[in-house]
């Protein structure tokens, strides 16, 4: 696979944001969790006075295998048909985007069934959808790491195209089940402290769940060992999904060429920390758009050490929860950049 470089954001950064940050109107550390996002985006573009322009999120799309378990409340086909839905604009990505001021990729990376043409539809299927993963691996490590290729072309598209904020979303029916056993496995939890009720699922199709995730990470065990320690491509290409993939790609790039970028609920997340297993400081221009109601969710962030920004009760993903957060991100790079210091503004400080 590509080889990415992806540099840490400096300390000396960090602490010249927030001496800043400490001398602008208002008692030290009064806009709370703000300021130390104000303070991270100043260290990603490395000035004082950072600024978001236009934000795009790029939608990753595939089906999966697993689907055939009975694990989602909704048929396999309901993929392509969202994906068609993105397209034409009446998804719930769309509303909230256009609320945000931000442009939608749509990346087919494995959706089965053909799409329409469309100017923000990029096509890179690699193959349709994933295999069944309580039986077998979910793709090959190649396929895997053509996911994330496609992910990084993305990202680099919605970056040329004038992207200075990125959030990466996914559609892909079967998908909180391929995020359950990536994240037990990567994690090392209970496949039931992972699993949640995805689009909806009764009791029934829960418990089916829960088994299938099981199962599926006790396949990949015996082929790979602990997967807290295995090779999180070899994780990647035996449980997650082909989306899941791409959207390691799309945060992989997004890093390393220093953007801000958003992460949106469970299925996106579990890319995200794939791509900071294979690169570490990915991490450092992540933030997390919202806490998602899956449980698995919660434990993704807590491992990654990102605190939401939003929290919502939104259980959707299509990125809806990382867009929704791109005015509070872009809020934190004005109060930096624009506010007044005690002295400029002639405000008397506390002796
Ligand atoms: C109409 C519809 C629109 C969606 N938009 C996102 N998802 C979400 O639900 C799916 C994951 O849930 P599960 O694992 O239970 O299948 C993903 O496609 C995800 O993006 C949707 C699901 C549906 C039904
Ligand atoms: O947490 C999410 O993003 C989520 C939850 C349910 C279904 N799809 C996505």
């Amino acid at each position: 696979m590509e080889r990415v470089r992806v540099v840490p954001i400096e300390a000396a950064w960090v602490e010249r944001a927030q001496a800043r940050q400490n001398r602008l109107t208002k008692p030290p550390g009064a806009l709370g969790y703000l300021e130390a996002v104000g303070v991270r985006l100043a260290a990603i573009q490395e000035t004082l006075y950072p600024a978001l322009g236009k934000g795009a999120v790029v939608v990753c799309a595939a089906d999966h295998g697993v689907s055939a378990e009975g694990v989602s409340a909704y048929p396999p086909e309901v993929t392509r048909q969202m994906v068609r839905n993105f397209l034409a604009g009446g998804a719930a990505i769309n509303q909230i985007a256009r609320a945000a001021g931000a442009e939608v990729y749509v990346l087919d990376v494995g959706v089965r069934g053909e799409l329409p043409e469309h100017p923000r539809l990029i096509r890179a299927k690699v193959r349709e959808g994933t295999g069944n993963i309580v039986h077998e691996p979910a793709m090959r490590l190649g396929e895997a790491e053509a996911a994330i290729e496609a992910g990084m072309h993305a990202a680099r598209r919605a970056i040329r195209e004038g992207a200075a904020l990125l959030a990466a979303g996914e559609m892909g029916i079967g998908n909180t089940t391929a995020a359950s056993a990536l994240t037990a496995g990567l994690l090392g939890l209970p496949p039931e402290a992972v699993t949640g009720r995805g689009t909806g699922v009764d009791a029934a199709t829960y418990r089916r769940k829960v088994l299938a995730v099981r199962r599926a990470v006790a396949r990949a065990e015996a082929r790979l060992g602990d997967l807290e320690r295995a090779d999180p491509l070899e994780v990647l290409a035996g449980l997650g999904g082909l989306e899941i993939a791409a959207i390691a790609g799309v945060f992989l790039a997004g890093a390393e060429a220093g953007r801000p970028l958003v992460v949106d609920g469970f299925p996106a997340t579990a890319g995200a920390l794939v791509a900071v297993r294979l690169a570490p400081a990915v991490r450092d221009y992540l933030f997390a758009g919202h806490r998602s109601l899956e449980p698995g969710h919660a434990h993704l962030l807590r491992a990654l050490g990102l605190r939401p920004l939003l929290e919502l009760d939104l259980r959707l993903g299509e990125g809806t929860g990382a867009v929704l957060a791109f005015p509070l991100l872009r809020a934190a790079a004005e109060v930096l950049a624009g506010m007044a210091t005690f002295e400029e503004a002639g405000v008397r400080d506390r002796g």
